[in-house]
């Protein structure tokens, strides 16, 4: 399994603490950057993670700033991204479970490491369920194509 993590400068504080968790984990993490605390912009790093998902470089992403909000819109903004911010465990699994999420977004304003750890262990302890979902995520395929759905 291997997760790009990238976050901005606001996010930084917390991914040192998720890297070591994933690499604890025997999960190889290609980290995308910010490496410095200078002001930076999030937009810049939800692009470099979302495209090493998206060309499966990596398995999955996880995506730092503030607030997790617009880390996960810009990420989103790619065709094949489906990007949720959480602040507890629940939305996680569910993102995962009913809508294939490939990127997990938090925001370190918001939430704690010990929280953000038990967020990302449940999300990536989850797998898409399929069956019903599985047409709703094809129709989230057809908007990101233009398609006129319903
Ligand atoms: O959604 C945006 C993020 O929360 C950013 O981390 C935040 O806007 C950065 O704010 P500032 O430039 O004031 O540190």
């Amino acid at each position: 399994m291997k997760i790009a993590i990238g976050c901005d400068h606001v996010g930084l504080i917390l991914k040192p603490e998720i890297i070591q968790f994933l690499q604890s984990k025997s999960i190889e993490v290609i980290d995308k950057g910010t490496h410095s605390t200078d002001r930076t912009d999030y937009p810049l790093y939800a692009k470099r993670v979302a495209d090493a998902v998206v060309s499966r470089q990596a398995d999955l992403g996880i995506l730092i700033c503030g607030s997790g909000i617009g880390i996960s819109i810009a990420a989103n903004k790619i065709d094949g991204i489906r990007a949720v911010v959480c602040s507890e465990p629940y939305s996680a699994k569910l993102s995962r479970e009913h809508n294939d999420t490939n990127i997990l977004a938090f925001g370190s304003r918001v939430i704690g490491g010990e929280l953000a750890k038990m967020i990302v262990e449940q999300w990536l302890a989850a797998g898409f369920a399929g069956g019903r979902h599985q047409n709703r995520v094809d129709l989230i395929k057809k908007l990101e194509q233009g398609a006129q759905i319903g």
